[in-house]
């Protein structure tokens, strides 16, 4: 039995795969730590973010109106719609890489002009917090409610690593004050020229906002009251967004100053929600710096960018998303036969236990069921209606056999689809002589059971399959047939199976004759000598899949328990897969 191990955490499993892929070790510099993170996060060794979303919440701010943005608020609204319609510098970066970009209304102070701006308004636009507070503490909640909602909506779409924006005229005010009383900092050093304020503009801001602090003494006390008196319904939403994806080990990708300081507030109601954050950049705006060390985050960017809307999460995506492709494509040295030095030995795998399995899968839960479905309801049918193939469902069969794996990638397979009646007939003939003769082998009921068994199905399916083995395909030499010759014979038998189970997913039905002389099919479709007819296969409609094999029924074998058919180490050692 397996010797009881000590538990290795997702993070240490994935280190090591880094360590035993084809690179110096820790060449790849301060994205290594990033893969290990993506690891931690999902949960798995091999981690997978290829469905991100940029997730956008715009909202309006009272304090706007005391001059601290160096643009109107109407550009709240005008940027939203920009970016709706796919002129925005982020709605460039998503569309370049195919990113969905999900733009929320939260508060914007008009009407949106755009109805891909999903309206999910709070209100229209906070309060100025110089004179009060900027959200009831209801708004704040409904606002942190509304980000959790369109996680759950961006989790349940598939989506696997998610990406932050914001937009809001007046925002990286109202961060920095709300950055002030998390971080317990003096304003001076959270604060920042945000769009673009010359020396002036940013000694009037820093004055609004020591005017804020000290109109909201209270804010210090907790972190929901620090919200609803200094922040804003994008700020919330978004920190709302940071728990909802936490709860799902949710890789978040951070944005810059304002998503950092909505983040850093979603850690101190839930310090748990740091461990799903990236941080894409450090941006412009002097309080980032501030925000991130205390996240405890390492900016993969450092652009100077100071723009917001996503923009930084979008242009670091593509980092993540190959640093994830790295850890599953990369060779290992023991995959490439490449010596390594100074190398931690490869561990031989050990059994795992309970644990989620190391790479995601790719199927959804209906998906994989279906596939299971199929392979369970997979009959083979004797009795046909005499409708025809729809075009496309046949192809579909056609190609899922074509699909199938061979030995040496040889395919020595053709499939002859015969339609023709006449030459249906004449197939029927010669697999019906060959049935009555083989019954001969039998005697007695077993006899009587044989002769049950009708060929029929050849006369009234619209279609039958000749499905033929080249041996000769593949040259002399086929790749991986040294020693087991019939591997060909077992590569159409994939084929044969891949179209069985593609035509029961159709709803069509599948007969598999192999009552005959190869020589009379041979004959009957001119087949030259050194190709093989190996089987014949009916397709068509069928009234009834039966629930079990109909040699089941008829009582001419079972199914044998899968117990008696599993050995573990070695043979007749009964092995316990089943109940
Ligand atoms: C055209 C334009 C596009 C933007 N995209 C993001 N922001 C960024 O700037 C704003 C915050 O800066 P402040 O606090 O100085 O107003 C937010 O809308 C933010 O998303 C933009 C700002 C403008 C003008
Ligand atoms: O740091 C940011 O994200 C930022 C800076 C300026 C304006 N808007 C956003």
């Amino acid at each position: 039995m397996d010797e009881p191990r000590e538990r290795e955490t997702i993070e240490e499993r994935a280190q090591a795969r880094l360590d035993q892929l084809t690179k110096p070790l820790g060449s790849l510099g301060r994205l290594e730590p990033v893969i290990v993170r993506l690891a931690k996060i999902t949960g798995r060794v091999i981690p997978r973010t290829e469905q991100p979303m940029l997730l956008v919440f715009a909202a309006d701010h009272g304090v706007a109106e005391e001059g601290v943005s160096r643009y109107a608020p109407e550009v709240t609204e005008e940027m939203a719609v920009n970016l709706a319609m796919g002129t925005a510098v982020s709605s460039v970066l998503a569309r370049n890489q195919g990113i969905p970009i999900e733009v929320v209304d939260v508060g914007i102070a008009r009407a949106v002009r755009h109805p891909a701006v999903l309206n999910a308004k709070v209100a229209w636009g906070t309060q100025n917090f110089v004179e009060q507070s900027a959200m009831t503490p209801e708004q704040a909640r409904q606002a942190v409610d509304i980000g959790q909602e369109r996680v759950r909506r961006a989790v349940g779409a598939g989506h696997d690593i998610l990406l932050l924006g914001e937009l809001g005229i007046g925002n990286t005010t109202a961060a920095s004050a709300l950055a002030a009383v998390l971080l317990g900092v003096d304003p001076a050093e959270v604060l920042g020229r945000g769009t673009g304020l010359d020396d002036r503009a940013l000694a009037h801001k820093e004055r609004v906002i020591r005017q804020a602090l000290a109109r909201h003494p209270e804010a210090m006390q907790d972190p929901w009251d620090a919200m609803a008196r200094l922040g804003g319904f994008e700020i919330a939403a978004l920190a709302g967004a940071v728990l909802e994806a936490a709860r799902h080990r949710m890789p978040v990708v951070l944005d810059g100053f304002i998503t950092g300081v909505a983040a850093l507030w979603a850690t101190r109601v839930d310090p748990a929600a740091r461990d799903v954050l990236l941080a894409s950049h450090r941006s412009a705006e002097p309080g980032h710096r501030r925000v991130l060390d205390e996240l405890g985050l390492t900016p993969l960017l450092d652009l100077e960018l100071r723009l917001g809307e996503g923009s930084g999460a979008l242009f670091a995506y593509p980092l993540i998303r190959l640093a994830g492709r790295v850890m599953a494509e990369t060779a290992t040295f023991e995959d490439a036969r490449v010596t390594p030095v100074g190398h931690p030995p490869a561990e031989t795998p050990k059994r795992l236990t309970a644990e989620s399995p190391p790479v995601a899968r790719d199927f959804s839960d209906s998906e994989r069921a279906a596939v299971y479905r199929v392979i369970e309801a997979r009959r083979d049918v004797r009795v046909f209606l005499p409708d025809p193939l729809p075009h496309d469902v046949l192809q579909r069969i056609l190609r899922a056999g074509h699909l199938a794996p061979s030995v040496g990638f040889m395919q020595p397979w053709n499939f002859i689809v015969v339609t023709d009646r006449t030459t249906l007939d004449r197939i029927y003939t010669v697999v019906d002589r060959e049935r009555v003769r083989a019954a001969e082998n039998y005697s007695g009921i077993r006899q009587a059971h044989y002769l049950r068994l009708k060929v029929e199905g050849l006369k009234q399916a619209p279609a039958t399959l000749c499905v033929t083995l080249d041996r000769q395909r593949g040259g002399p030499h086929v790749l991986g047939r040294n020693t087991i010759l019939e591997t060909d014979l077992m590569s159409v038998a994939c084929a044969i199976e891949n179209i069985w189970l593609a035509a029961r997913a159709e709803g069509v039905a599948a007969g598999w004759v192999s009552m005959y002389r190869k020589e009379d099919i041979r004959d009957i479709l001119g087949i030259p000598e050194p190709v093989d007819p190996v089987a014949l296969l009916s397709l068509g409609y069928t009234p009834h899949f039966a629930d079990e094999p109909g040699l089941q029924r008829a009582g001419w074998a079972r199914r044998l328990p899968l117990a008696e058919v599993i050995y573990r180490e070695c043979w007749g050692r009964p092995g316990d897969f089943y109940d």
